[in-house]
């Protein structure tokens, strides 16, 4: 029987030997992962190298390919992705309170939600009057009110502009201190990585071939030099010459 201390170090996500496979195409080939209770995680990896199959494997949404391996997750999950799902038909309290329908306090919490998104006020809004910052907001508001143990978020600030997307770095992290679920975001983007995550993975050739711990102070700034080693270690995993990027900009 385990004893107390292991089960409150127990991960709150764990992955052994997990392989995926799209017909003959090989995308994740034994992966072994386990993520800490409140620990802020991010994958990286080139395009196409399995990212979101790995996340979907991790949210039960990967009907269309086959595989093998361990899957440990928690029971209360919550998944944002690059576009805000929001249903188009509700309005933007209903559409929070999808994620606790079903308790009496749902609209209370919705609300509480909203607010600290900073979004009060906008409870009658409908999804096609917000803005794509603001849309963002709201399906954090929906995916952080149920209190979730682990949130999975795939590029969810992808198709914001540069500043929208800062001022939702800072918003992610302040929320995720609050709440502590453990958190998966996938990113294309290694500053966004190292701005936000305790820790960042790098997925290469089907497996995780870099994990490494960012042991910097909260809030970290863009322009910071102590994010430089960081950035060249992650440029040069994922095959990018960071000194030939440096020239071009
Ligand atoms: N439903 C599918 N059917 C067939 N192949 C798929 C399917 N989904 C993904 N793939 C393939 O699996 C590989 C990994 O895709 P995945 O979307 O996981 O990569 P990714 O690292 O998230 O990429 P990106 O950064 O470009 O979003 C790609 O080659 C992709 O074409």
């Amino acid at each position: 029987m385990a004893t107390h201390d292991q089960q409150l170090t127990a991960p709150t996500v764990h992955i052994a030997g997990l392989t995926r496979a799209f017909g003959e195409r090989a995308v994740l080939d034994g992966v072994d992962l386990d993520i800490q209770p409140g620990q802020f995680v991010a994958l990286l990896g080139k395009s196409g190298s399995g990212k979101s199959t790995l996340l979907r494997a991790l949210a039960g949404l990967d009907h269309d390919v086959t595989g093998t391996g361990v899957i440990r997750t928690p029971e209360r999950v919550s998944v944002v992705f690059q576009d805000s799902r929001l249903l188009p038909w509700k309005r933007i309290l209903p559409n929070v309170v999808l994620g606790v329908e079903g308790r009496a306090d749902a609209k209370a919490k919705a609300r509480e939600a909203l607010a600290e998104v900073g979004l009060a006020g906008r409870e009658r809004a409908w999804p096609t009057e917000l803005s794509g910052g603001e849309a963002q907001r709201a399906a954090l508001a929906r995916s952080l009110v149920r209190e979730p143990e682990l949130l999975l978020a795939d590029e969810p600030f992808g198709a914001l502009d540069a500043l929208t997307r800062i001022k939702m770095h800072a918003l992610l992290r302040e929320l995720c201190e609050r709440h502590q679920p453990a958190v998966l975001l996938v990113t294309h983007d290694v500053d966004e990585a190292i701005v936000l995550a305790d820790r960042i993975l790098v997925l290469q050739d089907g497996r995780i071939g870099v994990d490494i711990t960012v042991d910097l102070p909260h809030p970290r700034a863009y322009g910071d030099h102590k994010l430089a080693g960081y950035r060249t270690l992650l440029l040069d995993a994922l095959g990018v010459d960071a000194g030939a990027q440096q020239r071009a900009s």
